[in-house]
């Protein structure tokens, strides 16, 4: 049976080595730790389906690699991202550093709309802590950007970050601030179906609301 849902949005995770971004995303995928994680080569992929705001939605996400050898690869699927959780461990300062360059590459490579969520990752380290959580929220404050402290160890707020995302998404299209039609907004309706009504109401001349289009999906 195929999926329904009534948006797809193409998400990356980023954020230098080591930083457990896989870990991550093997959580929001399988609800559990992988304490088996080997770091990334180029680029991995997951999928699956959230529902926020009343809405499915299918999240595409591409884990990428944090390791510099691999910048080229990766920076190549950057184009056309609605969304990013960028990474960095609460206990190693330098990988919070290095944020600013991650965020330029974002806004530059995706779309300088991307929505981005900031994770502070390894939240259970609390003992280890290099970054107080203070300093990362002024720092997500400063450059516009939703921020959370995750652990892929618990789970804690590994889901409600890319919820987040989606969720600032949506949003932002029911507020007309994202076009999903545009090339490259790194977002697609849910069903052909959608595309039959909006070509018949271009026909007519009417515009589709955001309703029509789920309730279509
Ligand atoms: N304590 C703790 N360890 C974590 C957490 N997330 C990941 N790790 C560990 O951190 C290490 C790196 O995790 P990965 O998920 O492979 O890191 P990555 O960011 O994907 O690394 P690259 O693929 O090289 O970019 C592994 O040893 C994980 O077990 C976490 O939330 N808490």
């Amino acid at each position: 049976m195929s999926e329904r849902y009534d948006f797809l949005f193409k998400f990356l995770v980023i954020g230098s080595a080591g930083v457990g971004k896989s870990c991550v995303l093997h959580q929001l995928l399988n609800n559990k730790f992988n304490d088996d994680s080997t770091h990334t080569i180029g680029v991995e992929f997951g999928s699956r389906i959230c529902n926020v705001g009343g809405k499915s939605i299918k999240l595409q996400i591409w884990d990428t690699a944090g390791q510099e050898r691999f910048r080229s690869v990766t920076r190549s699927y950057y184009r056309g991202a609605a969304g990013a959780i960028l990474c960095y461990d609460i206990t190693r300062r330098d990988t919070f550093n290095s944020l600013t360059d991650w965020l330029t590459d974002a806004k530059t490579l995706a779309s300088p709309n991307i929505v981005i969520v900031l994770c502070g990752n390894k939240k259970d380290l609390e003992a280890e802590r290099e970054v107080t959580f203070l300093e990362a929220s002024r720092f997500a404050q400063e450059n516009e950007i939703l921020f959370l402290e995750t652990s892929a160890v618990t789970g804690e707020n590994v889901e409600d970050s890319f919820n987040k995302c989606a969720k600032s998404i949506l949003t932002r299209i029911e507020a007309g601030e994202i076009d999903p039609e545009r090339m490259g907004s790194g977002i697609q309706y849910g069903d052909s179906a959608l595309r039959q009504l909006r070509s018949t109401n271009r026909q007519r001349n009417v515009t589709p609301t955001i309703e029509d289009k789920c309730k279509c999906a």
